[in-house]
């Protein structure tokens, strides 16, 4: 016994040794990044080239120094043996040695793969996979995978130790943030990961099997490999919900990325908050593919089609332009395949043609010159033709004016209006009459009828979207100001660094410059990069987008996403079990073969990691009741507290909670209501965000989120909510991973029989 512990303190002193030479590689390498920066912003003046390339320089240095700091808390988590003896250590970023030897490995780089996916039964030529396990710089634990003992050395052998770091991560106490776990992704999770760039790739698991997790690693890998490409084009993750963004904001900026754009639906439309909540049932219609075809016809409503002629009254004349005139200008205009807006200019100026003919036509007919007749002139007694006499010059001479008429302008706008997405869609929700010449037969437009004031909603931005696509942006206007506000930016900086030369605080560190920089960011000023000029921009093309809680989504929300991606490089990422949404997903087939047409790939994930076996049993239960088709993931954990059910009213709920928090110790406590429930439950508990102990929530805002400890309030109503009630039940009790309790008022609903009931206070 104490010849194993002498072995194992040997091994943690040889690691430590290791480790903390790796943190000194790490201590250089930034230095070297911040002498680098100082030394870009030490130069002087120079050329706008010159200063274009000095920021650009700068940029990089910056982000190398975020990287290296991002990356101090668990530097090196690994390292592999082969058959040689030879290790490598595996941690957060490559580092070399002065002699430019690879001394610690990325775990993204293909020398690292096989720490994830060496097996005991295809070890892939390591005989030791080892986990480090540190606190600040020390190492203070190690567990070891023996693939082939037989090629072990003698002192090896003795000094192995094995508490899975797997179940280790596991158990630790929930902190409202999730974290990354490139030290123990499994081999599964790791295909995932490093699953190709192109295409589309679905990631289908049930509840705690890390698809959140793998998906925000795959981003990492991806940044990582395919730098060139995604850094100009920019990676997009869409998630359900903003609680649920930043319950995972801290993955990425711990993998030394920081320059993902987040966003969830509704967040993406600019300029557009959503405020309001549509019913289940037009929350299904506003999802509905067809929606399209009823945005499109609203739009060709608005598009030049006149009652009877067009008559224009100016200056006591009548200008009168027939309506089938006005239906083939119209054709014409829509011939051309513009957008509405940029048709318009088309439009208009044939319009404004035809009604200067019309007053030529107008003013002959005022001044009944046809009558005229001098008689020595027969040239002069000519019926004077002034509408065949105007040349072009005329007409557009003619056209200037009367388009400086207000009542010529009212007429035309009338026709053909500019148009922006948020008046024609409001204006289509509002309108009966047009709602019902525009719908197709079978949709149930009448469930859309809301009021002009009403809030928007979550189903509404892919409808602005969809519109704004038709409508067309004229952006020339948001480009000269880009590029002007990009010269001025860089004369602002010119004198920010003059001055803090001048005031000599550039010598004292670069982080007073990078505060500089920062404030900039802060600015109204320019978006500097990519990411930041991807998120202010509706129509940018990002280089991959990576959807999570996929399966909520409605047809017309992956039309919004489908154009966000034109090179359709996706991760989708959900569970066909879970959709909540009555718009959302049945199948993956019928989300993607719309637009992919069959060119999607599936990884399917198995194994849960967050809710334990007996949990898990629960959920079973309800999944079988309502989505028999599915299967539950499997549990690694095992060993929870029994799931119980307890009877009471909702004023014992505060009592209930403190003891499940004085049971779980550091951890959090998730209550999960039914909508009905919540306004009552979150009154309880008030300054529930992510970081407090307690937090109240709707199944809705706990989609993708975890707790220690759950206690799900109204199973009926969850139940009773919506016609998806089951999975939203089933998401309820997933959310846990130590302790399940559920509250009812009125009787157990039948599938949680599982559960006895505690009390009857
Ligand atoms: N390889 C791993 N090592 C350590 N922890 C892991 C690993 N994989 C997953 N986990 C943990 O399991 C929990 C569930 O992961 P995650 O939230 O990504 O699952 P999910 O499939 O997205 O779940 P849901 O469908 O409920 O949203 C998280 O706490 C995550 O950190």
């Amino acid at each position: 016994m104490a010849n194993r512990q002498d072995s194992l303190a040997e091994a943690l002193d040889s690691e430590q040794r290791t480790v903390a030479w790796l943190y000194g590689r790490l201590d250089v390498a930034r230095e070297r990044a911040q002498a680098a920066l100082r030394e870009v912003y030490g130069r002087a003046g120079g050329t706008r080239q010159a200063m274009v390339e000095r920021e650009a320089m700068a940029s990089e240095h910056a982000r190398r120094l975020a990287q290296l700091n991002a990356v101090e808390r668990g530097l090196c988590f690994g390292r592999i043996d082969d058959a040689s003896g030879a290790g490598t250590y595996v941690g957060r970023i490559g580092l070399r040695d002065e002699s430019h030897e690879s001394v610690l490995i990325d775990w993204r780089a293909p020398a690292a793969r096989p720490f994830y996916v060496a097996t005991a039964t295809d070890p892939g030529g390591l005989v030791r996979r080892r986990h480090l396990h540190l606190k600040d710089r020390m190492v203070v634990g190690i567990d070891d995978e023996v693939f082939d003992l037989e090629r072990m050395s003698d002192g090896d052998r003795r000094s192995l130790v094995g508490e899975a770091a797997l179940l280790a991560a596991l158990r630790r106490s929930r902190t409202g943030r999730m974290g990354d776990v490139v030290a123990t992704i499994q081999t599964e999770q790791d295909r995932v990961i490093r699953s190709s760039l192109q295409g589309a790739l679905v990631v289908q698991g049930g509840p705690g099997t890390g698809k959140t997790v793998a998906a925000l690693h795959r981003a990492a890998y991806l940044l990582y490999t395919h730098r060139d490409t995604l850094e100009r084009r920019g990676v997009l993750v869409v998630g359900p919900n903003p609680m649920f963004l930043r319950y995972i904001s801290q993955v990425l900026p711990a993998l030394g990325e920081t320059q993902v754009v987040m966003t969830t639906v509704e967040e993406m439309f600019p300029g557009v908050r959503v405020s309001a909540a549509d019913t289940p049932a037009a929350a299904m219609v506003k999802g509905d593919v067809r929606m399209a075809e009823v945005v499109a016809r609203a739009l060709e409503l608005r598009q030049g089609v006149p009652q009877g002629d067009l008559v224009v009254e100016l200056d006591g004349l009548s200008l009168r332009v027939p309506r089938e005139r006005c239906l083939r200008l119209r054709e014409r205009a829509q011939a051309v395949r513009l957008p509405h807006n940029m048709a318009r200019k088309l439009y208009v100026t044939e319009l404004l043609k035809e009604l200067a003919k019309a007053e030529a036509r107008a003013l002959e007919e005022s001044l009944h010159i046809e009558e005229l007749v001098i008689e020595d002139e027969p040239e002069l007694s000519q019926p004077l033709d002034l509408e065949g006499d105007l040349d072009e010059l005329d007409l557009e001479l003619a056209s200037q004016r009367l388009w400086g008429e207000p009542v010529v302008r009212r007429a035309v706008d009338e026709l053909w209006p500019e148009l922006t997405p948020q008046r024609l869609i409001s204006e289509l929700l509002s309108s009966f009459d047009t709602l019902w010449a525009v719908a197709p037969s079978g949709l149930e437009w009448h469930e859309l009828l809301r009021s002009p004031e009403a809030g928007w909603t979550v189903g509404d931005v892919p409808l602005l979207d969809e519109a704004a696509e038709l409508l067309g942006e004229d952006d020339s206007a948001r480009r000269v100001a880009a590029r002007r506000a990009s010269r001025e930016q860089a004369e602002q900086e010119l004198y920010a660094r003059e001055v803090l030369q001048t005031t000599g605080v550039l010598e004292e560190g670069v982080f007073d410059r990078a505060d500089v920089l920062a404030e900039r960011h802060a600015d109204d000023g320019p978006a500097l990069t990519t990411a930041d000029r991807a998120a202010a921009d509706r129509t940018w093309a990002y280089g991959h987008v990576i959807v999570d809680e996929a399966q909520e989504l409605s047809p017309m929300a992956w039309r919004m996403i489908m154009r966000r991606v034109p090179a359709k490089s996706l991760t989708v990422v959900g569970d066909l079990a879970q959709t909540g949404s009555a718009a959302g997903a049945r199948s993956w087939g019928e989300v993607l073969d719309p637009f992919l047409a069959g060119r999607w790939r599936v990884e399917r994930l198995l194994v849960n990691y967050r809710t334990p076996v007996e949990i898990m049993a629960v959920a079973a239960d309800v999944l079988r009741a309502f989505a028999p088709d599915q299967d539950p993931p499997e549990s690694v954990r095992e060993g929870g507290a029994p799931p119980r059910a307890v009877r009471m009213p909702l004023s014992g709920l505060p009592g209930l909670v403190a003891e499940e928090l004085a049971l779980i110790g550091e951890g959090r406590v998730g209550v999960v209501s039914s909508d009905a429930r919540h306004a009552a439950v979150s009154a309880l508990f008030p300054d529930g965000d992510l970081d407090a102990p307690v937090v109240a929530l709707t199944v809705g805002q706990a989609k993708g989120l975890e707790f220690d400890a759950v206690v799900v309030v109204d199973p009926a109503g969850i139940l009773g909510q919506s016609p998806m009630g089951g999975q939203d039940l089933y998401v309820a009790v997933t959310r846990a991973t130590r302790r399940l309790t559920v509250v009812h008022e009125g009787d157990l609903p039948e599938v949680l029989s599982r559960l006895a009931t505690e009390s009857t206070t």
